[in-house]
């Protein structure tokens, strides 16, 4: 059971909130740089190859122990151990919650009802090992006898979106095999991913921890129509489909031989499953021993969240630095910048991530909370963001606190490219913090030429307040092993504000309602007869649909 602590009933907050007026009104982050010569050695960490720097925070060191101590009153410690240790801390689904289990590369047994799981997901493992070589090699043969060169996953949610973030970041890596993933329902998608594939060389992965989704489902069984109208018959359909569930039962059903069924389990939430089955489209795009390496790269940080002083330990610090811009400063966003093309993915990854774990307003004793909870997470990569939305950021009226990630090295040496991202990327935290002054502003217009007038009237436009907090994570390259890391870092963020919060991070039970009404609408369009049983508004449009369709 994880403890339930309300934090705001805590010491550490009561103090907190005190701190906050004495810190903002006294403190600038740039006054806080100034009079500490050694901040960034003081609030930055070190690990493996990724230099995580919050010194860039409206933070001091009464801060960080404040913070600290609300995560000891909270009992966080006693919440990493119960998690680790396989207890049932999704209680709303009485399930276990071990993502760390499926990366576990050192093989310490994790019990799971008395039972080690180790065996299982190495047994797992071993299978999609094997499936990758014959794949890859072309050892595998479709029904004609020809290799298979394209992939599709079939998923939504978290059985598409780490798949899709993971393979775009490690293009770089990958091999010969083109990789497709249709998600959306919208048969569009379908359609236009299926126009360029061959069915003698295309192998669908069928990606659904419960094997019900509806949106799943009705793209896998038009992958199969499509496959068995283009020359194939259902004998062949055992060397064209494969499945990704915890579901054997509706595998089999489905028609897919449970030969090629690569299980997970249910204390693995979907948006914590990349590293388990639904996985496979990552080893087969980028072979397994890169994928192997990412998930070393997790357990690294597994260990250095479980093992390392909450004090030195990233992810617990990058999620305290969020409580306290969240809760104190009523931050409602955090931005996540990566300054790498193959991140593009990575905050899309990070929005069902955090925002399906902590987007909850019931706390952990079924009382509604009356403090906020998860932030709407967002992002995209720099420098494109720069140039689209970075303004409101610079001079708007809301507090966002940003994660900007870059590789030191580049995966692609082109000209002087890397040096004008990066120039970017260290730039836009010191404007952000700095800002630009009345007397600067001044300055500038004047030495441009302006006159007296001029320049009264545009300083306050061209003002940068600065005193905009942001996290630099600076990675020394993008590798499996630093990808899988990194994932991880933001994993175990959302596991410990989840804590402070005093939720449930791994149920999802609000994506269920919309799912339930569109059940009861589907058979409402069938036919062209008034629709009278919703609001005017949903009435109103359903009838306008049936009108035009
Ligand atoms: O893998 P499945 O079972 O198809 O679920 C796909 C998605 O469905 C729902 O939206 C949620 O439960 C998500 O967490 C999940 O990732």
């Amino acid at each position: 059971m994880l403890p339930k602590v309300n934090f705001t009933k805590t010491q550490a907050y009561k103090y907190l909130t005190s701190h906050f007026l004495t810190l903002t009104h006294d403190h600038t982050i740039k006054s806080l740089f100034e009079n500490d010569p050694d901040r960034f050695s003081k609030f930055s960490i070190t690990f493996e190859d990724i230099l995580f720097d919050y010194s860039k925070n409206l933070v001091n060191a009464e801060t960080i122990a404040l913070l600290i101590q609300l995560a000891r009153e909270c009992k966080l410690d006693a919440a990493i151990k119960a998690m680790y240790e396989g207890e049932k801390i999704n209680e709303t689904e009485n399930r276990s919650v071990l993502h760390i289990a499926l990366r576990n590369t050192t093989n310490t047994p994790i019990y799971v009802d008395g039972k080690d799981v180790m065996p299982e997901v190495n047994a797992v493992l071993a299978k999609m090992e094997k499936f990758c070589h014959t794949i890859i090699s072309g050892i595998w043969k479709g029904y004609t006898g020809k290799a298979i060169t394209d992939v599709v996953n079939i998923g939504i949610g978290g059985s598409d979106l780490g798949p899709v973030m993971v393979t775009e970041a490690l293009k770089h890596y990958k091999n010969h095999l083109n990789i497709h993933f249709i998600s959306n329902v919208d048969g569009t998608q379908l359609v236009e991913t299926l126009k360029s594939l061959n069915p003698e060389t295309t192998l669908f992965l069928v990606a659904s921890k419960t094997f019900t989704t509806q949106e799943t489902m009705t793209n896998a069984h038009s992958a199969r129509n499509w496959f068995l109208e283009n020359g194939a018959k259902e004998a062949d359909i055992a060397k064209h489909f494969a499945a990704l569930s915890t579901n054997e039962k509706a595998v089999a059903a489905f028609g897919i031989d449970i030969e090629n069924m690569f299980e997970f389990w249910d204390w693995v939430g979907g948006r914590y499953s990349l590293w388990s089955a639904i996985g496979l489209s990552i080893a087969l795009s980028i072979g397994f021993d890169h994928f192997k390496q990412l998930l070393a790269g997790a357990h690294a940080t597994d260990q250095h969240f479980k093992t390392t002083p909450f004090e030195e330990n990233i992810p617990v610090l990058m999620a305290l630095c969020g409580v306290w811009y969240i809760n104190f400063f009523n931050a409602e966003t955090h931005a996540i910048l990566p300054y790498d093309q193959y991140l593009h993915r990575f905050a899309a990854y990070f929005q069902q991530g955090d925002m399906e774990s902590n987007g909850k307003h019931v706390d952990r004793n079924g009382e509604v909370v009356y403090y906020e909870t998860g932030p709407v997470i967002w992002g995209e990569p720099g420098t494109n963001g720069q140039h689209a939305f970075y303004q409101l950021i610079h001079q708007g009226t809301r507090i966002i606190p940003a994660d900007f990630i870059a590789p030191a090295q580049t995966l692609n040496p082109v000209g002087d490219h890397h040096r004008i991202l990066l120039s970017n990327f260290f730039a836009q935290t010191e404007a952000l913090m700095n800002g630009k002054s009345e007397k600067e502003v001044r300055k500038e217009l004047k030495k441009a030429g302006h006159t007296d007038e001029e320049t009264e009237r545009l300083v306050p436009f061209k003002v940068f307040e600065g005193n905009r907090p942001t996290n630099s994570i600076l990675l020394k390259k993008i590798t499996p092993h630093s990808l899988g890391s990194l994932i991880a870092l933001y994993e175990h963020k959302i596991f410990v504000q989840g804590i402070i919060w005093n939720i449930f991070s791994f149920d999802q039970w609000g994506v269920e309602l919309g799912k339930q009404l569109a059940q009861k609408i589907q058979p409402e369009l069938k036919d062209n007869s008034l629709v009278t049983s919703h609001d005017s508004s949903t009435n109103g449009l359903i009838n306008q649909y049936k009108d035009w369709r």
